[in-house]
């Protein structure tokens, strides 16, 4: 049986933790995870019935593949002396870092056998999508076996190396910029005269409508021009948006996002 690691329980940690579990419970694989404070140990131990350590090598030691949730720089300041200890000698990796390269992981932390993700927040809820690519010395079998684990927690696309700042800024970040447009929305809804909550049901019904309003009109503008009736409400709307550039602000933003990914590779 795989056994599976999961070092760096923070939220992208639980999700692995949440989404891994139905498959630990089937008896396919193997899931535990460390942490360094004791009440956050007893608190994921208590929800899912899981093996927390408090020591990451003991972790590493007894898995067979590590998945790291951590932040870039607290694995930065981990690695060195994993790395000393050969503490992922013949371990497969899996990274979810930001900005942390196949090249970094084996430079700083000695992992030879790594792939490297970037999911969105939707694998807390299994409604992911992840980017991933690996290290050379993956070979096809690793890549299925890797492939159908993570299934569990949503979509896995291929991926280059070279894409993953720009999968980063506009998937990885991309649910930040929903929520703002969300808030903005709730709170127009409040500007205007609407009480909050029936202002919120209006905005969740129009982002759970979205995706399928989008595929009967086959392209965003086909359902905008469905929306826009001549002289009308949305024409208002979608001029002061258009005067002040939304789009292009939209495309800056996610631009400045990718500058960003890439500074930290
Ligand atoms: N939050 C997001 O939407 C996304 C995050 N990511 C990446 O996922 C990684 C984790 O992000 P989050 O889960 O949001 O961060 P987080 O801060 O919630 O999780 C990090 C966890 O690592 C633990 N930790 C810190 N130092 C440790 C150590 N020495 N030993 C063991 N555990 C230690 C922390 O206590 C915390 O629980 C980051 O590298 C980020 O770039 C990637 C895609 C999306
Ligand atoms: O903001 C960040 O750096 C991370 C990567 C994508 C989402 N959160």
């Amino acid at each position: 049986m795989i056994k599976i690691g999961i070092l760096g329980a923070g939220r992208v940690g639980e999700a692995f933790l949440k989404g891994l579990k139905p498959l630990h419970e089937e008896g396919k694989i193997f899931v535990a995870a460390s942490h360094r404070r004791l009440e956050r140990r007893e608190e994921l131990g208590r929800k899912y019935s899981l093996k927390i350590f408090s020591s990451n090598d003991e972790l590493v030691q007894s898995s067979d593949i590590v998945v790291i949730t951590l932040k870039p720089d607290q694995f930065r300041s981990l690695a060195e002396s994993m790395k000393r200890k050969a503490l992922f000698k013949d371990k497969t990796v899996i990274s979810v870092m930001a900005g942390i390269t196949l090249n970094e992981l084996y430079e700083k932390g000695g992992i030879e056998r790594a792939f490297r993700i970037m999911p969105t927040l939707g694998v807390i809820n299994q409604n992911g999508l992840m980017a991933m690519c690996a290290s050379s010395l993956i070979q096809p079998q690793d890549w299925m076996d890797v492939e159908s684990i993570l299934s569990a927690l949503g979509d896995v696309v291929r991926l280059e190396e070279d894409k993953f700042a720009a999968f980063t800024a506009l998937g990885g970040s991309g649910p930040a910029y929903v929520a703002l447009l969300m808030e903005s929305l709730v709170d127009s809804g409040v500007t205007i005269g609407l009480s909050r909550s029936i202002s919120k049901k209006i905005v969740e019904h129009l982002f759970e409508s979205l995706v399928g309003l989008v595929e009967i009109y086959e392209h965003p503008v086909h359902l905008k021009e469905a929306v826009m009736s001549p002289n009308g409400t949305t024409a208002q709307g979608l001029l002061y948006l258009e005067s002040t550039g939304v789009k292009g602000n939209i495309i800056q933003a996610v631009i400045k996002a990718y500058q960003r990914a890439r500074e930290m590779e």
